[in-house]
């Protein structure tokens, strides 16, 4: 059966030589799988070097394009150029009447304020205007020189570019991505996300082309793409932004004259995807990065010594007793709730009697117990990591393994910046063994998502049972971690085989 695409509307004008606007903006839904619906600011007349003329869409025809498509209920929105400012009230009115009606709408707003082929609509008086539009928005993604306009700021350095950028969401209480590609700060390109209170700094090679025309256009439709599939704002900007190195890497151009990004599909190389820095990194210093998430250990963590197949999750020793008694290779002693001197036994209790059975036993976020006990391994979710200022060299050093957990694109590069000895993707499926913060990622995007990982064992978490784990490994599992398909199993030697025989075929 065919699944339904989302639907995303895009407001923008259209560019005569197809490098930029509506048409950017069409080639890139297709390539995220949404449906577009479409209203049309101006034709403009231009190509990568030039533009000749604008011609606005009549304020009339303007909103009846809007109730043409009033039945095409958008997930998310995306604005581009608009050719003067009674489209931008008229625009303004509609997503304040939308957003009303339908709270979760994502609205993403490219100010194309100034744009690289010589258009500018960005003076002090009509930004005054903009604001209102912005009030309706959930991200805004300037470049540097409509950054300039917008906050009326000079950007010469990256302080000036994080202040301005924190100005503006301020000012409009929404997400800035401010993009540095622009700057000439340095030799890698970065972008920060001004996210209420929190941010993102990502970072990437410079891409030494002359075909970049239509890039402003892409991300934004790609990032509004993303939010219409439900991704998170961390995740959609992490995507968005590989999708554009993808873009540049590629494009060729058309005779020998400088051309348009290439939009030849989702970003599936590590390569492509940003570093994500922090206050532990040099560029994320200058950025004045708040993350504090560190960088990999001098030590490298101790890898696998077996792929970690059926990797069940229990809660006590009389658990883990009779799955190393049936064979079981890899486990987990994930305890939430017990006395610290009983969890202090039952951990060096497991870890014993896994090490008589060779196993590979990780202790779930326990990490000091787990290195006093010589266990095998630990396994560490990002908010653990984050939040507990943990030790990751004194872990590496004791020759301890290390799991991370991981939920979207984010998450994974920061987890495999650590270098982990497994990386764990979930939720693959709901699960109903915890309450999780974000939705499942389903298969298509699990996969998506192990295209990734090139050389860290991938361990897929969440509703995984034997009715569903087949895929799992096909997507790209090198092991399966369970909890209630192994606790709720009526007769669990009958199912570990099931599982070893899905992992093993
Ligand atoms: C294999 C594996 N994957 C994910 C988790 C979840 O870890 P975390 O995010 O730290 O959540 P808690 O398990 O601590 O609730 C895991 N434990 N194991
Ligand atoms: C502990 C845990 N972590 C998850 C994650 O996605 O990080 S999902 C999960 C629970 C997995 O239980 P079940 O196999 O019953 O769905
Ligand atoms: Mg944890």
């Amino acid at each position: 059966m065919n699944k339904q695409k989302p639907l995303m509307w895009i407001i923008a004008g259209q560019d005569s030589s197809g490098g930029a606007g509506i048409v950017a903006d069409l080639l890139t839904t297709h390539d995220f799988d949404v449906t577009p619906s479409v209203v049309i600011s101006a034709l403009t007349a231009q190509n990568s070097q030039q533009l000749l003329g604008v011609e606005p869409c009549s304020v009339d025809f303007f909103k009846l394009q809007f109730d043409a498509i009033a039945m095409l209920q958008p997930c998310a929105i995306k604005v581009g150029m608009l050719a003067n400012l009674e489209q931008v009230d008229v625009l303004t009115q509609t997503l304040h009447q939308l957003k009303r009606q339908q709270p979760d709408l994502k609205v993403v707003i490219d100010p194309v304020l100034v744009s690289s082929s010589g258009y500018n609509l960005g003076d002090v008086e009509r930004v005054a205007r903009f604001d209102r539009l912005f009030a309706e928005a959930d991200l805004i993604t300037p470049n540097i020189p409509e950054l300039m306009t917008l906050t009326d700021t000079s950007i010469h350095s990256p302080e000036d570019l994080v202040k301005a950028a924190q100005q503006l969401a301020q000012r409009c209480q929404c997400a800035v991505l401010a993009k540095g590609g622009d700057s000439s700060f340095g030799e890698r390109c970065v972008d920060v996300l001004c996210h209420f209170g929190s941010e993102l700094v990502l970072s990437a090679p410079r891409i030494d082309t002359a075909h970049s025309h239509g890039t402003g256009c892409s991300l934004s439709s790609a990032i509004a793409a993303m939010l219409a599939h439900g991704y998170s704002l961390f995740d959609a900007v992490v995507a968005g932004k590989a999708y554009i190195s993808r873009g540049l890497r590629l494009a060729v151009g058309q005779n020998s004259l400088p051309g348009a990004v290439a939009h030849w599909g989702r970003a599936d190389q590590f390569a492509d995807y940003p570093v994500i820095e922090s206050s532990k990194t040099e560029i994320g210093r200058r950025y004045s990065a708040l993350s504090n998430w560190p960088v990999a250990p001098q030590t490298a963590f101790a890898r696998l010594d077996e792929q970690p197949g059926f990797y069940p999750l229990v809660d006590c020793f009389e658990w883990v007793e009779k799955l190393l008694h049936a064979g079981v290779r890899t486990l987990q002693l994930r305890i939430k709730e017990m006395a610290p001197a009983a969890l202090k036994h039952c951990i060096f209790q497991s870890v014993q009697l896994a090490k008589q059975y060779r196993a590979q036993l990780f202790i779930n976020d326990y990490w000091q117990l787990a290195i006093e006990a010589g266990a095998y391994g630990v396994h560490l979710g990002q908010e653990d990591i984050a939040a507990n200022a943990v030790d990751l060299e004194a872990i590496a050093r004791a020759g301890i393994r290390l799991g991370v957990s991981s939920h979207g694109e984010y998450e994974l590069l920061r987890a495999l910046a650590l270098n982990p000895s497994y990386v764990a993707m979930g939720q693959v499926f709901a699960t109903q063994s915890k309450v999780m913060p974000s939705a499942a990622l389903g298969l298509t995007r699990f996969r998506q998502l192990c295209t990734l990982v090139d050389d860290c064992p991938i361990v897929a978490i969440g509703g995984i049972d034997l009715d569903n784990a087949r895929p799992v490994i096909e997507a790209g599992a090198d092991g399966l971690a369970v909890v209630s398909a192994l606790s709720q199993s009526h007769a669990y030697l009958e199912t570990i085989a099931k599982f070893n025989d899905i992992i093993g075929e």
